[in-house]
Parts: structure tokens; C-alpha cells; sequence
């Protein structure tokens, strides 16, 4: 079993069929999908709200490698281009944690060394998984913890909508 946390972005394009194309892609290994949020940018780069969610995954046959190919095939497909760091994407796929695998090859770093400081990604896993815990420099926290220690506005930034990521594939 390998189990995964992706953690799937847009604000450019319909935002919200490119974070159902991700969930189309995945089929039935999709375990579930947390609501889609509306969130304020994070990074300091002036732009549109996004769109958000968490999405829990599992395939026996896929490592974290092969969930970056996924991740990176779904970007591709949504005609994601890379202009600045941080900046408008149609799509973004990041994997936050995959099992309990630690990487630091830049190509693929695990657990998501940003994912405790960015209220947009911990609030949605909670509705997926609200025991969840994330490890951060060698320490596993609770994710309410991690989320408890952003600023309020930080955490005010993300707001649940009421789209889903239901599709006619996926139902
Ligand atoms: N955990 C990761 N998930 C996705 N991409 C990752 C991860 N760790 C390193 N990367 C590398 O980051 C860039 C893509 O950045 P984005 O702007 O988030 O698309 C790519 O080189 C990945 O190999
Ligand atoms: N609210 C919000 N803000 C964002 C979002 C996002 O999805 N939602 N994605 C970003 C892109 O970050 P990226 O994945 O390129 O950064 P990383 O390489 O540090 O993960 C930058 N800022």
C-alpha cells in the first residue's frame, strides 16, 4: 500500500475543472477528497484567491516517484506553465507526505517542507483526516498544531466553498 497526501491548487483557468481533472486522473485511487477551499495566496506574490483541497490517494504499484510523474502529468495536462515562483498556475499537484517516506532530493522532498506554514493546505487535510500528523525537521505534530501556530489571519484566509470535486467520472 502506498498511501499519499496530495495537496492540488489553481487560479488560472476554470480553476475548478482543473482540480476535478486531477480527481478524473486518479479514478479509484481515490480514497477522498477534502471540500475545495477558496484561499487568499500564500508566497507574497499579488494575485488571484485560489482554488484548493486535499486529496488522499493510495495505489500499491505507485512509490513517491511515480506520484510526482502523476503529479507533474496532471500539471501538463492542464497546461501548466512555470513563470514564477510562487506566482498563477492552472494547476499545482504537490505530494505533502507519502507513507513515511523522508526525501531530500530537491526533485521530490519529503514530507512537503512548506506544507506546516501554509494554512491552505492544513485545513483542508483536517477535513480528510483530522488526526492527521505531520513531521517537520525530525518532529511529528498533530496538523492542529501546526495549523494552531499560523496567525489567525493566516488561517482566516481559507475559506471552505460549496463546490465539490464530484465529477460525472468520478461518481
Ligand atoms: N513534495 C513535492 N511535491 C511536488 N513537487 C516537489 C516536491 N518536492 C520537490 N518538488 C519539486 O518542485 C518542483 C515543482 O514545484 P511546483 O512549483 O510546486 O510545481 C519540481 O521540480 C518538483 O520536482
Ligand atoms: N493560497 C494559495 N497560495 C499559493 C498556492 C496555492 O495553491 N494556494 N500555491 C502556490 C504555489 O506554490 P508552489 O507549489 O509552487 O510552491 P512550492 O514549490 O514551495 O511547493 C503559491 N501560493
Amino acid at each position: 500500500m502506498t498511501r499519499a497526501v496530495l495537496s492540488i491548487g489553481s487560479n488560472v483557468g476554470d480553476s475548478l475543472a482543473h482540480l476535478r481533472s486531477v480527481v478524473d486522473a486518479l479514478g479509484d485511487r481515490l480514497v477522498s477528497a477534502s471540500a475545495v477551499y477558496s484561499s487568499e495566496p500564500w508566497g507574497g506574490v499579488e494575485q488571484q484567491d485560489f482554488l484548493n483541497a486535499i486529496l488522499i490517494v493510495d495505489d500499491a504499484a505507485r512509490g513517491p516517484w511515480e506520484w510526482l510523474d502523476f503529479a507533474r502529468a496532471c500539471e501538463t495536462a492542464a497546461d501548466r506553465v512555470r513563470v514564477q515562483r510562487w506566482g498563477p498556475r492552472s494547476l499545482d499537484v504537490d505530494i505533502v507526505v507519502c507513507d513515511h517516506v523522508s526525501s531530500d532530493d530537491p526533485e521530490l522532498l519529503l514530507p512537503h517542507p512548506r506544507a506546516h506554514e501554509r494554512a491552505f493546505v492544513l485545513v483542508p487535510w483536517l477535513d480528510v483526516d483530522p488526526a492527521a500528523t505531520l513531521e517537520v525537521d525530525g518532529t511529528a505534530r498533530p496538523v492542529t498544531e501546526w495549523l494552531a501556530a499560523l496567525g489567525a489571519d493566516e488561517r482566516a484566509g481559507v475559506r471552505r466553498t460549496d463546490m465539490t470535486l464530484d465529477t460525472p467520472e468520478s461518481a
